[in-house]
């Protein structure tokens, strides 16, 4: 398990988004989960997803898929703050513990578990409207370091469009 990159924020500091488009923590996405993430302690990232009726699988309940997204975004935060460098979700497995209502606010806390060559393992808590509330979901991933070619070859990328601190 590396350390933290030296340039990684400090505990207390609120991220912004990666992407303002981006469906995860963009500010620019009609029906986004507008994920607010900020650093926590131990070299953890706590993110806050409120659920609201554009988010619904059956009625008054948030759908599954929508919350893996929420964990694909905080799991991803985590990795790409950390360690400095792009990584992509290779493999992505959330346990529903709990069912999300409407109007409920996840408190997910994204870790770092471990690295091995380009892989990045990293897991995630989800508890429903506290952060010591009930624990709806879990998640576990592996990331996979990328360069920043990726994202000009497969994508649209500009450098302009990804986080400034981020060295491709
Ligand atoms: C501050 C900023 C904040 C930034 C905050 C950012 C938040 C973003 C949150 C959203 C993130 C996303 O959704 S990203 C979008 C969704 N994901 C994607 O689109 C990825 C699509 N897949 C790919 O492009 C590719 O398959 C890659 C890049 C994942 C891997 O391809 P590759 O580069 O050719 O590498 P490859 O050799 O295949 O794999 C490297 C190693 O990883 C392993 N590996 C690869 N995929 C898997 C897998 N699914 N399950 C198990 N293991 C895997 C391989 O076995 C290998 O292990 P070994 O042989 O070395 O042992």
């Amino acid at each position: 398990m590396p350390p933290p990159h030296p340039d990684a924020p400090e505990p207390g500091t609120r991220l912004g988004p990666h992407y303002h488009q981006c469906f995860g923590c963009g500010d620019e996405v009609e029906g986004g989960l507008r994920l607010h993430a900020e650093v926590g302690k131990d070299s953890t990232i706590l993110a806050e997803f409120t659920v609201t009726e554009a988010h619904q699988g059956a009625p008054g309940l948030a759908h599954g898929g929508l919350l893996a997204v929420a964990f694909d975004e905080a799991l991803g935060n985590t990795v790409g703050q950390m360690l400095r460098e792009p990584a992509v979700t290779g493999r992505l497995e959330t346990d529903f513990l709990r069912p999300v209502p409407v109007g409920s606010t996840l408190h997910i806390v994204g870790k770092l578990d471990g690295v091995a060559g380009r892989k990045v393992y990293a897991s995630a808590d989800g508890r429903l409207n506290d952060p010591d509330g009930p624990l709806a979901l879990r998640a576990r991933a592996l990331f996979v370091l990328v360069d920043f070619s990726h994202f000009t070859t497969h994508g649209t990328a500009d450098p302009r469009d990804v986080h400034p601190d981020i060295n491709p």
